[in-house]
């Protein structure tokens, strides 16, 4: 695999005889941080769950290295109502039947670095959508993960609180260097987020992929040199405009 955390190989999926995926190559690289654009019905979570093992293949194949975790998160925080924000994220630890990867440490680490930690004791339904998705993310990488895979995770916030958990999950991902792909449908998200950026094609391939350099604050999204070729790249095909695109 040499330095490639992820790699798709001729993959297809089809659902109902129309493939979603059609013969899509697709190579990730170690800690790269890479942003998956696309109108709605493009196949972007598809091309999500392949990559994290969820869906297999009618053909092709995806590759990871045996040995890296890899964690998603999805748009919805689906924490489990019954249990707190601390065994929630704890919960993470146990997944895959790993119970050795348990660590009360880093359970506290992750509720300190997502600033939980004063409502480590609530319950999923005493919290913000905005502290939801944080704990759902704390909880991802409570596996101590390398890759970090995120559909969507700020769909459903205000802007404002969009905006606090980019910078966030941006700090965050640099601090525990970890490879990201994140799909959305937000061209300043994707910017914001990613060292690479691709715009599939609506026929099932990959279409155009562009290396970027994240802007160091959300003032310099606007004249980031991208940002105008991703917009109309996104127009030409069929579907919404992405989020805060007059
Ligand atoms: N489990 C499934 N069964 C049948 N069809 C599916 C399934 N999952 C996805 N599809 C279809 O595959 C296509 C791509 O869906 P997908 O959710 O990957 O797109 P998307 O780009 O993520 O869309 P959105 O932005 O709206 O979430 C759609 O036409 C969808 O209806």
């Amino acid at each position: 695999m040499g330095t490639a955390a992820l790699r798709l190989s001729a993959a297809v999926k089809t659902y109902g005889g129309a493939p979603v995926l059609d013969g899509l190559d697709l190579t990730i690289a170690s800690g790269q941080r890479l942003a998956v654009l696309g109108p709605s019905g493009t196949g972007k979570s598809t091309l999500l769950r392949v990559l994290a093992g969820l869906e297999p293949l009618d053909a092709g194949r995806v590759e990871a290295d045996p040995d890296t975790m890899i964690a998603t998160v999805f748009q919805q925080p689906l924490l489990l109502p019954w249990l707190t924000v601390r065994e929630n994220v704890a919960l993470g630890g146990r997944y895959r039947g790993n119970r050795s990867r348990f660590d009360p440490e880093w359970t506290e680490h992750l509720l300190g670095l997502f600033g939980l930690a004063a409502l480590a004791g609530s319950y999923p339904d005493q919290l913000s959508g905005g502290q939801a998705q944080r704990a759902a993310v704390a909880r991802a990488l409570a596996i101590r993960p390398r890759v970090l895979l995120l559909d969507e995770p700020f769909g459903a916030l205000d802007p404002a609180t969009r905006r606090d958990l980019q910078r966030w999950l941006r700090d965050t991902v640099g601090e525990l260097a970890l490879t990201l792909v994140v799909v959305t449908h937000d061209v300043d998200e994707a910017l914001y987020l990613a060292d690479s950026i691709v715009l599939l094609d609506g026929a099932g391939g990959l279409g155009e992929r562009w290396a970027s350099e994240p802007p160091a604050d959300h003032d310099g999204l606007a004249g980031h040199p991208l940002r105008a070729r991703l917009i109309a790249g996104y127009r030409s095909q069929l579907g919404p405009a992405p989020t805060g695109v007059a």
